[in-house]
């Protein structure tokens, strides 16, 4: 077994790579509008209410049509998972990780047919859409072998005459609840290392990127996953995603999503209905407030672009997203030019189009949402660029600037999910840090600076799960930068780190006398 080290980026300047993208392209548009099943214990449930999956830069094309579950079917999956426990529990840990490693080759080979799935399904850019799928890969991979680690147990002392063991064995049926903006890469993530611990799941997709998920699902099945360990029931959150969560059965729900969804699932899964025998556990990630700090002895040029890059990436529809900058007022001025100068030369249209830095918003109500958080900043602060959008084709928004915002304004608190990004002036580093730690949230940082003294402080004060100093505050890396949350952003689970597969495990110690 080769140690892991994470799927590399397809360099697109390459003539080779940018040819067979284009190719995985006119493949997946050959594939558009077609029929997707519920998937329960292996068997294809067709059914009369679809999701219809648009294409997000064009309202007119149909990605699928994927049936929906409903609770009688919610029901029959949940049943499917539970006799599937019984068997797959007793699975080695071995045996299932080989599972994951047959199916991080299949979507090796299928890299940019699943990545071309994401531009046309997510609005993802082709950098995006790459590196959304190198993440889905990884978790395969690193869960794989975190499991084969974790299938020893831990070790634990014994006295004369004793012999103690340490073990993790599986939680029982999960829930796996997963959001549109890494519709490949979390979806699969939060799915595999359910399964690989040794848990059956019902996965529920997001609504607006059921059709890659219905890929996956596919490929699983071409990897081996005996029939009934992973259940696909695609469906309304309130309908059967409440019942799911309520369900007596259910051991465990593994959520990612926005805070509203996240803190609901959190409050019904503590209520303990008729019948069950457990306290669900709840993996919760959910939104951000981000914030990219520069010191005043920064690299400017740097800053600026960790500013834009942060706030920009994938139309700022990333929890990680930098959507709040704190300038230290000595460089406040130059910075701010540097930014707004860097965001006008970024190019916003159809991500099928290589050159365009920045698609569409996923779907009307996020257009309809961010466009209203506009109107909202113009009262708040000073518009430097964008502020447009056009949804006559898809949901296209400029990249748009806020700046001389009040550090408690609404744009620098609240969560927009969109390519919106607020600026505030501080005064020193003790009121930068004090920014930077006042919202709800707590899921990524950075701070760019040149200050030795200052990045040991913000290591210390900067209170967030992933905290980046001199680099952008996106894209962790799986096994390299383990990623989750505090405060408002969720339960801290870090995905990707070595921690994670014991979320879905129960330790057992046993103790025999010799
Ligand atoms: N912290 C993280 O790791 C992380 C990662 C990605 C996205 N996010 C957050 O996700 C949000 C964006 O994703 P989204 O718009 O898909 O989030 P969302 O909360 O709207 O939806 C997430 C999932 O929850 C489902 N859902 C909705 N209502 C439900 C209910 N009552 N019961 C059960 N499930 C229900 C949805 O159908 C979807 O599958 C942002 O807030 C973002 O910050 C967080
Ligand atoms: N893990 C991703 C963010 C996931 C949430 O949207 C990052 O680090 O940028």
């Amino acid at each position: 077994m080769k140690p892991y080290t994470h799927e590399p980026f397809t360099n697109f300047e390459d003539e080779k790579n940018k040819q067979a993208f284009q190719e995985a392209l006119a493949y997946v548009q050959s594939q558009l509008g077609k029929d997707y099943p519920v998937v329960i214990g292996g068997e294809a449930v067709t059914t009369e209410e679809k999701i219809i999956s648009i294409n997000p830069a064009n309202k007119e094309e149909i990605i699928g049509r994927v049936s929906m579950a409903d609770q009688k079917l919610a029901e029959q999956a949940m049943n499917a998972a539970l006799t599937t426990f019984e068997t797959w529990k007793t699975w080695r840990p071995e045996h299932r990780a080989n599972i994951l490693f047959k199916a991080a080759a299949i979507m090796r080979r299928r890299k940019h047919e699943f990545s071309a799935y994401l531009v046309k399904e997510a609005g993802k850019p082709w950098k995006e859409a790459d590196a959304d799928t190198a993440e889905a890969i990884d978790f395969i991979e690193y869960y794989g072998r975190q499991m084969l680690r974790l299938k020893k147990g831990s070790p634990v002392q014994s006295r004369d005459g004793e012999f103690n063991q340490y073990n993790y064995i599986p939680l029982g049926v999960g829930i796996i609840i997963s959001p549109f903006n890494f519709p490949l890469a979390i979806m699969a993530g939060t799915t595999i290392a359910a399964i690989v611990s040794g848990n059956t799941v019902l996965l529920k997709p997001a609504n607006s990127t059921p059709v890659v998920a219905a890929k996956f699902v596919e490929l699983m099945e071409e990897a081996g996953l005996p029939k009934g360990v992973l259940n696909f029931v695609p469906g309304s959150g309130a309908q059967i995603g409440d019942y799911l969560v309520d369900h007596p059965k259910t051991r465990f729900v593994s959520f990612t999503g926005s805070r509203e969804v996240g803190c609901r699932i959190n409050e019904r899964a503590a209520k303990v209905h008729k019948g069950q025998k457990w306290i669900k556990r709840v993996i919760a990630e959910m939104g951000g407030k981000d914030t990219v700090v520069v010191d005043n002895d920064a690299d400017l040029d740097l800053a600026a672009a960790s500013i834009v890059y942060s706030a920009f990436g994938f139309s700022g529809q990333k929890c990680s997203a930098g959507s709040r900058a704190v300038i230290h007022q000595d460089v406040y001025d130059t910075v701010l030019e540097k930014v707004v100068a860097l965001t006008r030369t970024l190019t916003l249209g159809n991500p099928e189009d290589v050159t365009n830095y920045m698609g569409p918003v996923i779907d009307g109500k996020s257009f309809k949402k961010i466009m209203e958080y506009i109107e909202v900043g113009k009262q708040e602060g000073k518009l430097m660029t964008g502020g447009e959008g056009d949804d006559s084709k898809g949901y296209f928004i400029q990249p748009t600037i806020f700046a001389d915002l009040d550090e408690n304004a609404r744009l620098m608190q609240e969560e927009i999910f969109g390519p919106v990004l607020g600026i505030s002036k501080a005064r020193d580093f003790d009121h930068m840090m004090t920014i930077a730690n006042n919202t709800d949230y707590g899921l990524t940082g950075a701070l760019i600076t040149n200050n030795r003294e200052h990045i040991e402080r913000a290591r210390e004060e900067f209170h967030v799960g992933n905290l980046y100093f001199n680099r952008v505050c996106t894209g962790a890396i799986v096994g390299y930068q383990p990623f989750g949350g505090f405060n408002m952003s969720g339960t801290d689970s870090k995905a990707g780190g070595p921690e994670y597969l014991l979320l879905h495990m129960q330790a057992k110690t046993t103790s025999e006398t010799l």
